[in-house]
């Protein structure tokens, strides 16, 4: 998609905007906030090619990894099974790329018009994403689709011949990170050193690229959830005392921090599925020193992703949430691998924070330190298989001593709210890493790109890493809409403010003048590029379609 907004080009490699970026800084000074409106004109610039994006998956075979896998089988080759409920086509539901709609702006007849989130910019279309990755499970991604029990028999056995060809190279195995009880199905593994392991994935990695002619990689870990792993100084809090410590073997570096050393090195792009504490300092410095982007951690999939609507909300409307009790159980590999208490722990904390930033954002209801009571619950119940059912009970105190209480039961596949979250991870992931900026006035600076930390990955994940000294967002919303108003951002369109004052105001004595861009020279406006044309969306059979028209013309 192309838009004709002011300030735009479109070159044949970039899109290139200048954009009035408005921002707000405030002091704090004897009690008192100084505000400081701010705006700063930027340069943005988009790259447009997208690249062969390859993904290799830390934990292929698991139930995640096989699903997704599938999934882009299934969606590639528009598969459809009969249900007992009728006929299924296979489709991205839970996919903000693929399933949302962005509100664009409004017509002449104040009507809301949107467009699907995934033609904003050129992003990765996920029919052309090939799919490699690890798994301590020797099972063929055929046998893991059946093992995970997430798709209908009718869809699978369509997809089986296909996926049996598929096999996870062997994985790093450290049985002192992830549960005991995955010990029985660890039978493809590398053997070695921390560091030949390391160097192992290296190999993989560029065998991966060579073979398949990628032209960039996204490694992802979908795998076990580990414990925790020790920070302290020695052995983990810089890139020195890190690679040292790999070097010598440590038995504290995990396997997810190898792959993710190894990742940053070889110029991927990493990103945490799971809650483990894998970007310990020495990582992330790691991928700033080799400009790697990171990103992460733990899928916010289900009841995570609504307490993070939930709680906004209640605090954002003046409510005082009091406790919030959240218990699930869950039948899958994943729910067995999390009854163990150390792997517990690690997504004990992961989805415990998530209200935090809310509740500090309101310090009429909440005194410093103060928190509501927060407890969090998972059981393993072999039967329910990869359907979740969690239950939750929020408690808020509300006007004059009242209370209200909500009570959410929600049922539902694990894998297939997760999987979407994949593809959204790797599709905006890539997307960052084609965004770069500059001062608009000082154009003899070169481009910047994203921080390593790529926080705008947020709205996926329930513990969001953000770069160091800035501020963890775990609102749904906020996070939702930073993504969007970046993507307007790099096409030249103000942020979504829902201001809509022309719909509140009379503005017949106030012109609106449709965009128009700045030219050079003469100092004249006109509508479109230069060369005379313009570019218009038109929807057609459903699909969004640029196309290229006279000025003048529609
Ligand atoms: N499904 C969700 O809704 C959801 C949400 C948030 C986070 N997660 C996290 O995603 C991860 C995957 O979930 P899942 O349901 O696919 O789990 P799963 O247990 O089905 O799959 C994990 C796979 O990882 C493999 N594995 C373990 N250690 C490995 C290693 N070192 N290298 C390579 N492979 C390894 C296992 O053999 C298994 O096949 C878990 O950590 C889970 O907590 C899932
Ligand atoms: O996203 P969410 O529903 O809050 O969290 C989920 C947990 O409740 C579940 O027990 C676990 O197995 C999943 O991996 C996921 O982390």
């Amino acid at each position: 998609m192309e838009i004709s907004s002011t300030n735009v080009n479109y070159s044949e490699s970039f899109i290139d905007t200048i954009y009035d970026y408005q921002t707000t800084f405030v002091e704090k000074s004897e009690g008192k906030l100084l505000v400081h409106p701010i705006t700063k004109t930027l340069d943005i610039r988009t790259e447009r090619k997208v690249p062969r994006l390859g993904l290799m998956l830390v934990g292929w075979g698991g139930n995640n990894g096989s699903t997704l896998t599938a999934a882009l089988e299934a969606n590639r080759n528009n598969l459809s099974w009969r249900t007992k409920e009728g006929i299924q086509t296979s489709n991205w539901f839970g996919s903000i790329t693929q399933a949302a709609t962005v509100l664009v702006g409004s017509d002449h007849n104040f009507k809301d018009v949107y467009l699907p989130m995934k033609d904003f910019l050129p992003m990765v279309n996920p029919n052309d994403i090939i799919v490699d990755g690890w798994d301590i499970s020797s099972y063929n991604l055929g046998d893991a689709m059946k093992r995970a029990r997430v798709f209908d028999v009718a869809l699978q056995d369509q997809l089986y011949n296909k996926l049996s060809k598929l096999k996870p190279r062997p994985s790093i195995y450290d049985p002192d990170f992830i549960a005991a009880n995955q010990s029985d199905r660890a039978d493809n593994l590398i053997n070695g050193t921390r560091y030949e392991q390391f160097m192992k994935i290296r190999d993989d990695i560029r065998e991966f690229k060579k073979v398949n002619k990628i032209d960039k990689v996204v490694v992802l870990w979908t795998a076990n959830t580990e414990r925790f792993s020790d920070v302290r100084e020695g052995l983990n809090m810089n890139m020195d005392q890190l690679e040292a410590s790999l070097k010598r073997n440590d038995i504290e570096i995990s396997p997810s921090t190898i792959f993710a050393m190894a990742s940053i090195v070889e110029g991927c792009i990493y990103i945490n599925g799971s809650p483990q504490n894998t970007f310990v300092p020495g990582v992330v410095e790691m991928a700033e020193h080799h400009g790697a982007f990171i990103a992460g951690d733990d899928f916010k999939s289900g009841q995570t992703k609504l307490k993070s609507v939930l709680v906004d909300f209640l605090v954002g409307a003046g409510i005082k949430p009091v406790s919030i009790v959240s218990y699930n159980h869950l039948g899958n590999n994943d729910g067995k691998n999390l009854s163990a208490p150390s792997q517990f722990r690690s997504k004990e904390i992961s989805k415990s924070n998530v209200v935090d930033d809310m509740v500090e954002s309101n310090d009429i209801l909440y005194k410093p330190q103060e928190h509501p009571d927060h407890c969090v619950v998972i059981k393993y119940v072999p039967y329910v298989g990869d359907s979740k059912r969690a239950m939750d009970e929020y408690t808020s105190e509300i006007m004059m001593g009242g209370h209200n209480t909500l009570v959410i039961h929600n049922t539902c596949e694990d894998s297939l709210l997760a999987t979407p979250l994949i593809l959204d991870l790797v599709i905006l992931g890539e997307l960052c890493s084609r965004i770069t900026i500059r001062d608009h006035n000082k154009p003899d600076t070169k481009y910047e790109s994203c921080k390593s930390v790529l926080s705008l990955l947020s709205y996926m994940c329930k513990a969001p890493l953000v770069p160091r000294g800035t501020q963890v967002v775990n609102s749904l919303f906020r996070q939702r809409a930073a993504i969007e108003n970046i993507l307007r951002a790099c096409v030249g369109l103000a942020p979504n403010s829902h201001m809509a004052l022309e719909q509140r105001f009379d503005f017949s004595s106030i012109s609106v003048e449709p965009a128009t861009k700045k030219t050079k020279g003469n100092g004249l406006k006109m509508n479109g590029n230069a060369n005379g044309y313009h570019h218009e969306i038109n929807r057609i059979n459903g699909h969004s379609k640029e196309m290229l028209v006279e000025n003048g013309k529609h």
